[in-house]
């Protein structure tokens, strides 16, 4: 009876406001589908922070402030952390996700697997890690700068396989990167939740052959549904096998199984199961993320030489040129921490965050948010917020420091990393990989625009791709030594003088 009564209640609210009545199918195809964030971004000018609009059949909640997302996700969190449906979430084979999980038992059990190893009082074990596979990235960066992508996408997904499996990649073709690299093309198109929900909407438009036009991501979701088998189980068996030969570097599967062993705890056939797909999921998750950051890390030193020459300068006071920045150096380098942050802020690498859906009906601000709604988080919009972070468009790492060049509080967690119990798992880890990486480029190396064959500068204008994860367009640069005579010697020199 109280449940009827709570239905009526709450069907006496209206719904947030929103645009109402355009072609269906417009709302999907028609506008704009590249960079949905900018249209949402407009449509807060028109009806505010929290927006209601129906795609298809679908409830959809947009929330573009920081603030009615922290009133909802953050202290609402047991109402908004479920996951929606994703009709493409099967189809390319990622029933296993933690990311895409719903609510329940077993997201717990994955979400304990990830903060027993990632929690920001573990991470500091994979600090010399981290540190050993940045060199390796400057040695790549020394060889063959022009190849800078590949490199950084090695030194991303490398970590990321020790960190979960102990998998030391050895040479620059290993095999699980490149099933990686492929995976990633592929999900990240097929997860956008437009496109799921079209497939859903339109079942038949999956037994159009993969040869109609628009229809090859069919023949690619095969793909990736497939290489998910083989990521899941053959880097695992390895780390089994690591494992029982004595390895004991810290790793997501050791630090599992050494858990269950300290506590006499079960460890049956499905608890291994869910930690062979948590384990995966760090895998996906971890390197396309970070691998973007790093990339429009150098594009924005491209365009903003000033700050680069800022923090050099930095770098140079407080490190000397005989040695690279480590961590322990960190508190010392406040402006690198700025221009990460900035980096982050300037655009989110997850612009729309992964959405959230609603358990049960709720009211907020006198408006009804429909059970079963999809929550999209704006995270680009909050990032481009005017009050808080003044002209916005432009890179200025100065925002985050105060007169006397110490850091600010840091309030970008959110807004790169997402809200609630569905927070990024492993925004620790990508921290002190991502600062690591940054200080010792830094160090190392100036990045400047390319010059044409007249010596003329090549002009760069930041450009994104789109999808869940988004990634600056291909730019090109030029990667150049700002030691004298550097050269593979005096590299190793200083790799031998930097101890982690
Ligand atoms: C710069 C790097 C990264 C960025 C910007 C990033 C961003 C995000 C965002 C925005 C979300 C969605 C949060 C939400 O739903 O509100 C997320 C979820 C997640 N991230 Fe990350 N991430 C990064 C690196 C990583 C790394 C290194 C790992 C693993 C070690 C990781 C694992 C996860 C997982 C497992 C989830 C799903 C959490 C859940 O659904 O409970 N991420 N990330």
């Amino acid at each position: 009876r109280r449940h009827v009564k709570s239905a009526i209640h709450h069907s006496s609210y209206p719904l947030p406001p929103g645009p109402r009545g355009l072609p269906f199918i417009g709302k999907v195809i028609g506008v704009n589908t590249h960079a949905p964030w900018l249209m949402y971004a407009e449509w807060a000018k028109q009806y505010g922070d929290l927006i209601y609009t129906r795609i298809l059949g679908r409830d959809i909640i947009i929330i573009n402030s920081e603030a009615v997302a922290k009133d909802l996700l953050d202290n609402r969190s047991r109402n908004y952390s479920d996951r929606p449906f994703l009709a493409t979430k099967s189809l390319c084979g990622r029933d296993f996700s933690t990311i895409f999980m719903e609510y329940g038992d077993k997201w717990r059990l994955h979400r304990r697997f990830f903060h027993q190893t990632f929690r920001s009082e573990a991470v500091h074990r994979f600090v010399p890690l981290q540190h050993r596979k940045a060199c390796q990235l400057l040695r790549g960066l020394l060889d063959s700068p022009h190849r800078f992508s590949e490199h950084i996408f090695e030194y991303t997904t490398s970590i990321i396989l020790n960190g979960v499996y102990d998998h030391d990649t050895k040479t620059q073709t290993d095999e699980l990167v490149d099933i990686v690299a492929k995976t990633l093309k592929i999900i990240s198109f097929a997860l956008r939740p437009d496109i799921s929900i079209l497939v859903g909407a339109f079942p038949a438009l999956l037994k159009l052959p993969s040869w109609f036009p628009g229809m090859s991501f069919k023949r690619d979701m095969a793909i990736a549904k497939e290489l998910s088998k083989q990521y899941i189980e053959k880097p695992f068996q390895y780390s089994l096998q690591k494992l029982s030969a004595g390895s004991s570097a810290p790793c997501m599967v050791f630090d599992a199984l050494r858990n269950v062993e300290e506590k006499g705890t079960s460890s049956d056939a499905g608890w291994m199961k869910d930690l062979s797909e948590t384990a995966a999921t760090g895998l996906i998750a971890a390197s396309d993320t970070s691998n973007s950051v790093i990339t429009l890390f150098l594009l924005m030193m491209v365009v903003n030489p000033k700050a680069q020459k800022t923090a050099q300068a930095q770098i140079d006071s407080v490190v000397g040129g005989n040695r690279m920045p480590m961590i322990k150096d960190r508190s010392s380098l406040p402006y690198v921490d700025a221009i990460l942050r900035e980096t982050l802020r300037y655009s989110p690498v997850v612009p729309l965050s992964i959405p959230h859906a609603v358990v049960d009906d709720d009211i907020y601000g006198g408006f009804r948010i429909p059970k079963g709604a999809i929550v999209t988080s704006n995270l680009w919009s909050m990032a481009h917020n005017e009050s808080k972070y003044p002209k916005p468009h432009e890179f200025v790492p100065e925002r985050f420091l105060n007169d006397d060049g110490t850091l600010k509080p840091d309030d970008t967690e959110n807004i790169a990393y997402g809200f609630g119990r569905r927070i990024c798992a492993g925004r620790h880890f990508a921290d002190t990989s991502l600062w690591s990486v940054i200080a010792k480029i830094l160090a190392v190396f100036t990045i400047e625009h390319a010059k044409d064959e007249n010596g003329v500068e090549i002009p760069v204008e930041p450009k994104f791709s789109s999808g869940v994860a988004i990634h600056p367009l291909p730019f090109p640069c030029s990667i150049v030594p700002r030691i004298q005579g550097m050269n593979v010697e005096k590299l190793e020199q200083l790799i031998e003088a930097s101890t982690a």
